[in-house]
């Protein structure tokens, strides 16, 4: 059997993920030593000859200490005038240590809309992939100043998944304040153990995660454990670890068992299921029957109209529109080949029926299976 540290130790592409509860030092301004040592650490994967993009939370926390503001505004505009001001600290915290490693760094700021539009996907791969050639280290946050909430990752946990499917990365590693996943909230439960490896689909985690955050962070463990899901279907292992643990970054990748290893065991998904899989934006939702949730979930197939009871919500051709069994329960997701309206005048119709129910037949399929993702 492979030893799944092994595969930490091959791992040439990172996606390193910094946590806001972690960078911030409890809200007392950036954490200098902790900076000193990641970079440090990254620096020495470099010159292993492993690609890192760094993740990194902290520009609200940070605003928020640069503008002597003790509590997080309610406001959403002084929020993202608060993550505007401390992005700028995050930025050249950054780039003064990479440069005494010698690295050069990038900043990229990501939005939603960077990661649904598809032309935009490939457009910011790409950029990313070409930093990465050229041997430096893109430092990404999401763009909290213009972001709007209905769209907001909100939580850089969710954002760095995204990121290593982006890049096809080999391995997200999160540092955060625990030293990893335990099976309880050890900061209301002081004997709560480590879980030091698990299937990342194992749902038996759920219960552990419990959704509380530090007074910092964003999404607590909840996230973390969502984000290892999201990595592991473009097939990338989710290393959860302490990020104030002595030099964990190298350690980890030097095969020692530390952290909460969550592994990617399903096979990754095909490229353009990956970007499905990271859209937010659902726009409505179509009722099937047992029998096509069945052969949805089962089979793998396509949703025909034949299969649908009900539709609810306004959506266009082209938008992701999710699908819901009787009792529910979602079950997928997928982009619509007919719009709401149509959609609604073709509940439970026969393939052959289409034409003479719309007057036109744009596609057999209400979703076709290449433009679905099981949820
Ligand atoms: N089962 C669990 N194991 C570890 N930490 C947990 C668990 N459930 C909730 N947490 C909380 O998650 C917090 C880390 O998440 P968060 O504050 O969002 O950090 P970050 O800013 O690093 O993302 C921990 O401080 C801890 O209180
Ligand atoms: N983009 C935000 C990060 C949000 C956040 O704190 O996320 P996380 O570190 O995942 O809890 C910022 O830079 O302040």
């Amino acid at each position: 059997m492979v030893n799944s540290r092994q595969q930490l130790r091959e791992a040439r592409r990172i996606v390193v993920k910094i946590g806001s509860a972690l960078l911030t030092n409890d809200g007392k301004g950036l954490c200098v030593e902790g900076l000193d040592a990641w970079v440090a650490q990254i620096a020495s994967l470099r010159a292993e000859g492993r690609e890192v993009v760094l993740v990194s939370s902290g520009a609200v926390a940070e605003g928020m200490t640069r503008l002597g503001w003790r509590e997080r505004p309610a406001d959403l505009h002084r929020l993202q005038a608060a993550a505007a001001v401390g992005q700028m600290g995050l930025v050249q915290a950054y780039e003064a240590r990479f440069r005494q490693h010698g690295l050069q760094t990038a900043q990229i700021l990501l939005g939603h809309d960077d990661i649904s539009a598809r032309d935009r996907y490939l457009n910011a791969r790409n950029t990313l992939l070409t930093l990465l050639e050229l041997g430096v280290v893109p430092v990404v946050n999401e763009n909290d100043s213009v972001v709007t909430d209905e769209i907001r990752f909100g939580d850089n946990d969710t954002l760095a998944a995204l990121v290593a499917n982006l890049i096809d990365a080999d391995s997200l590693v999160i540092l955060t304040d625990q030293q990893g996943l335990f099976d309880s909230d050890p900061r209301s439960n002081p004997g709560a153990t480590l879980i030091a490896e698990a299937d990342a689909a194992d749902a038996s985690l759920d219960a552990m995660v419990g959704g509380s955050a530090g007074s910092l962070g964003r999404g607590g463990m909840l996230t973390k454990l969502r984000a290892a899901r999201l990595a592991a279907r473009s097939g990338a292992d989710t290393l959860i670890a302490g990020g104030r643990e002595h030099e964990v970054l190298c350690r980890a990748v030097a095969g020692e068992s530390l952290g909460t290893l969550l592994l990617a065991k399903e096979p990754p998904l095909a490229a353009r299921k990956k970007w499905l899989a990271g859209q937010l934006r659902v726009r409505g939702s179509v009722v099937v029957d047992a029998g096509a949730a069945q052969v949805l979930r089962q089979q793998g197939r396509s949703l025909l109209p034949v299969g649908m009871t009900g539709v609810q919500g306004a959506f266009e051709r082209g938008d992701l529109v999710s699908c819901v069994d009787p009792a529910g329960r979602e079950v997928a997701r997928g982009l619509v080949n007919y719009s709401a309206e149509d959609a609604r005048k073709l509940v439970g119709v026969s393939t052959a029926a289409i034409a003479d129910v719309l007057g036109y037949l744009s596609e057999p399929e209400m979703i076709h299976r290449d433009n679905m993702v099981l949820v």
